[in-house]
């Protein structure tokens, strides 16, 4: 099977080489017995920091699977996975929690907020869990995504869009290396999901984060950087619709 990696132009030197996502010859097999499926098949590619990179590809082509490896969740079965220079590897268990807590971002499909808190106290709620000194202030972020007039509210008080403007937010207050994001526009209409995606592809640009989307909206890919697609396990440039 091929890989293709995908680096974008631009790199300077080794130290800027180190910093982002870098996955190189992963492998992931799922499932066990007869039933073994290969969901990564020798896949590459890089993020650079400030790059807003989009996934696209059928269901069970193995999306999930690469935002769950490059997440510290799953360990693959063979490949390396870097975190701006950080072998995930060659970590131990508890280093590996601790590493996702303070290193990566993640932003599901539906927000996944704690229904009882306040939009701020998600944001410091997520403070709180990393430990430490406050990377970014909640209530300057929540005024950066729109949403300063809304602190106090619960989210079913605010709309699907709001509600994912809260977990963008979340997703950056610990000033993560790599924000890793589950179709975030699934449950949004188009106007709401070109919004979501432009503040993305913002965020991801002002705070120099490395972002990979996962999405079938093929309507919100004009704002990403580069499009790769997952087809059966492996990974290949894919095409960006014309402006
Ligand atoms: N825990 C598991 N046990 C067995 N098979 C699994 C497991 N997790 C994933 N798979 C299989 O691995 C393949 C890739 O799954 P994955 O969820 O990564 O695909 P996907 O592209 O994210 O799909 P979708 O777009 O439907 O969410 C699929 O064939 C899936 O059935």
């Amino acid at each position: 099977m091929t890989s293709t990696d995908t680096r974008s132009a631009g790199s300077t030197g080794p130290s800027d080489t180190q910093r982002g996502l870098v996955l190189a010859d992963v492998t992931l097999t799922v499932g066990d017995g007869d039933s073994t499926i290969t969901a990564l098949d020798h896949v590459s590619m890089t993020v650079s920091p400030g790059e807003l990179v989009a996934v696209v590809g059928p269901s069970g082509s193995g999306k999930s699977s690469l935002l769950a490896v490059a997440g510290a969740l799953t360990t693959p079965d063979s490949g390396t996975v870097l975190i701006d220079g950080q072998d995930l590897g060659a970590m131990k268990d508890r280093e590996r929690t601790r590493f996702r807590l303070e290193h990566i971002g993640f932003v599901f499909q539906s927000g996944n907020l704690v229904p009882a808190l306040t939009a701020e106290d998600q944001l410091r709620l997520a403070l709180h869990m990393r430990g430490g000194k406050p990377a970014r202030d909640p209530r300057e972020l929540l005024d950066e995504v729109g949403l300063s007039s809304k602190l106090g509210r619960r989210p079913h008080e605010l709309s699907g869009g709001e509600r994912q403007r809260i977990g963008i937010a979340r997703a950056l207050v610990c000033g993560p290396s790599l924000l890793l994001v589950d179709e975030p526009t699934s449950a949004l209409d188009r106007a709401r999901s070109q919004e979501i995606v432009e503040l993305l592809a913002r965020e991801t640009r002002q705070s120099g984060v490395a972002t990979v989307m996962v999405t079938h909206d093929h309507d919100i890919l004009l704002h990403c950087d580069r499009v790769l697609e997952m087809i059966d396990g492996t990974l290949s440039a894919g095409s960006r619709p014309s402006a």
